[in-house]
């Protein structure tokens, strides 16, 4: 394990911020931190860093207990989402920077960063000032300076957050190959379930100031913990007693075990997919996603009675009460 978390907590006064936090993170691997706002993920992370303290609890990094180490002495390097350049030193000397100060000579520092300004593609940008780059720019030149000092650690809190949908995109597709070339222990925290599912190896639901599951991407998505889990990573319908995709729903036509007896109140066509809007007995409104050729197939329309039921391998968790899971939060957008 890279990085060991025991029992953390962290209050802001009365304010519970991290509860009880375990968590082992793999070494060498790409976790992400994903919950959504004000869940305690950029605390951990601060923490982790040695830029905040915990109440209580231990810090372990790379095999030494870090809980008492100020951050530079803990052989991590971070990137935040706003991230403070030098404005007055080009691309070259931010990236120097971190060297220089620890004062390596002059011919190693020139390779070193020769070397990472190729490996974030910046070598042609090498002489702009910061205010010259791009976002995205910003973004490479950023890492290139946390991963000069050979960090044991590599912390990233939402490192893309602030660019535009496309960057975004094209800085993930880049981390990925990036970390699989340089295999730097890294942890990153993201609101975006997609960046997450994309991007880590491993991912921590992190809710309220709790761990709800650990896992791999198939993990979380095949076998969700609980109903927060499976609402966090995708849009989720209420069938009976439970929380399915509405892609994992299938339509029959006639009353077959365990289905259950609906109406369709409409169809929605977007773009390539049918969504099935219907209304069952007990007044539940379960959607179902459909393409068009299964839509199409099935001669659906607005009045007709239908059944449905969970395909096989669909995932499902137990809806423990009806008030958590509001029809608003859970119907189709
Ligand atoms: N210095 C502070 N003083 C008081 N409360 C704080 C402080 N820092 C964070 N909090 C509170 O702790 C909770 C967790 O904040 P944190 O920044 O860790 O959440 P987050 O999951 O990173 O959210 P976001 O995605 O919005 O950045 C929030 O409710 C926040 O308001």
């Amino acid at each position: 394990m890279s990085i060991v978390v025991r029992g953390v907590n962290r209050w802001f006064g009365t304010f519970p911020a991290l509860t009880d936090i375990d968590l082992d993170v793999p070494a060498g691997g790409l976790t992400a931190l994903l919950g959504p706002s004000g869940g305690g993920k950029s605390t951990l992370l601060r923490i982790i860093a040695g830029l905040d303290h915990p109440d209580t609890g231990t810090i372990e990094i790379a095999g030494r207990d870090a809980t008492a180490l100020p951050p530079q002495r803990r052989s991590v390097g971070f990137v935040f989402q706003h991230y403070a350049a030098f404005k007055h030193l080009s691309t070259r000397r931010n990236v120097a920077f971190g060297l220089e100060i620890r004062r390596r000579p002059k011919d190693e520092v020139r390779k070193r960063v020769d070397e990472l300004l190729e490996l974030v593609h910046l070598e042609q940008l090498a002489d702009r000032l910061p205010s010259e780059l791009s976002g995205g720019q910003r973004q490479r030149m950023a890492l290139a300076r946390a991963l000069a000092v050979q960090p044991e650690v590599l912390l990233l809190d939402e490192p893309f957050g602030a660019l535009d949908a496309q960057v975004r995109k094209e800085l993930r597709d880049w981390l990925r190959r990036l970390h699989d070339e340089v295999h730097v222990t890294t942890l990153f925290v993201t609101h975006d379930q997609e960046e997450a599912l994309e991007v880590a190896d491993t991912i921590v639901v992190i809710n309220q100031g709790r761990i709800e599951q650990v896992g791999s991407p198939a993990e979380l998505y095949d076998r969700p913990a609980n109903e927060f889990v499976m609402q966090f990573l995708g849009p989720t319908t209420r069938l009976g007693g439970r929380l399915v995709r509405p892609h994992d729903i299938e339509i029959v036509e006639d009353d077959r075990p365990g289905a259950l007896p609906v109406t369709v109140t409409r169809l929605l066509r977007v773009g390539y997919e049918v969504r099935a809007e219907t209304r069952a007995e007990d007044g539940s409104t379960p959607w179902v996603q459909l393409t068009r050729g299964q839509a199409d197939g099935l001669g659906l329309t607005e009045g007709q009675r239908v059944w449905l039921r969970p395909h096989a391998s669909a995932a499902a968790v137990p809806v423990s009460s009806p008030a958590l899971v509001p029809s608003s939060a859970s119907g189709p957008a």
